[in-house]
């Protein structure tokens, strides 16, 4: 395989797997993709299909056991924790289910901690312009509970896009809201990808939400299995239901 300097997200061969033996469980089997800057890519595929695995591998939270993995043109491998940390906190972005927003924190707070954790200061105006790029201008001052499910994770978005990250990985971003807050937050992602060139690689059980994506990958016991260009809900639920017999 060539390895395309410019993609953000280069996955070659990737192996992991956990435990030994009898118990041992293939997680990922030899998965090689190439994530283009400024696509949007959809990570479907049944429960325990190796997409959270994927996601993890992709970002240099978790190690695999085989194959590499190619961050923002830096080979996780030679690189040690400390230097995956730098990498991540300044090319990547996470947005999960879970909003993970501190409740005693307001949304502005919320959105300048992982800068603050990480010793530096943001200004005022980087916050405010995080929070307004989300929709969010005007409720900065307001803490997690007094602002809806939607809301909180479009504060989590603002979080993640702070440093202008080339990457955002999203594990199940929808999969807590309601579908018409749900398309709202899919909206912004969209958005990201198109205005600002962001890499987004998503993982998501929901056909609609991965109607929103450039391509979608289906993963099936730890292996790409097939993968779709953009397509409406109905396409993407058929492929769905191709690999998942009922
Ligand atoms: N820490 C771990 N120890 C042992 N097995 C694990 C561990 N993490 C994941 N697995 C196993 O690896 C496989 C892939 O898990 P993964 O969470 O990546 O799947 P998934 O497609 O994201 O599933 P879901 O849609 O249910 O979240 C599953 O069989 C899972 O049980």
């Amino acid at each position: 395989m060539t390895i395309n300097d410019q993609a953000p997200v280069v996955l070659h061969e990737l192996a992991r797997h956990h435990g030994s033996g009898e118990g041992r469980v293939d997680a990922l089997r030899g998965v090689s993709h190439v994530f283009g800057a400024g696509t949007f890519t959809a990570v479907m595929g049944p429960s325990g299909s190796g997409k959270s695995t994927l996601l993890q591998c992709a970002a240099g939270l978790d190690i695999p056991n085989g194959g590499q993995v190619w961050l923002a043109g830096q080979a996780l491998a030679a690189l040690d924790e400390k230097a995956r940390t730098v990498l991540r906190r300044d090319q990547v972005g996470f947005v999960f289910q879970a909003y993970n927003l501190l409740p005693g924190l307001s949304a502005a707070d919320n959105v300048a901690l992982p800068l603050r954790l990480a010793g530096r200061r943001p200004a005022r105006s980087q916050v405010r312009e995080a929070l307004a790029r989300v929709g969010l201008a005007d409720q900065a001052r307001r803490r997690p509970g007094e602002l809806s499910g939607g809301q909180q994770q479009r504060v989590a978005l603002a979080r993640a896009m702070l440093t202008r990250p080339r990457v955002l990985f999203a594990d199940e971003p929808t999969g807590a809201l309601d579908r018409t807050t749900g398309r709202r937050v899919l909206d912004l992602l969209r958005r990201t990808v198109d205005e600002e060139g962001v890499t987004v690689v998503m993982v998501t059980h929901d056909p609609m939400a991965a109607s929103y994506a450039d391509q979608v990958l289906f993963l099936a016991d730890g292996q790409i299995v097939g993968t779709l260009p953009r397509s409406d809900a109905d396409r993407i639920a058929a492929a769905m239901n191709h690999l998942e017999p009922v």
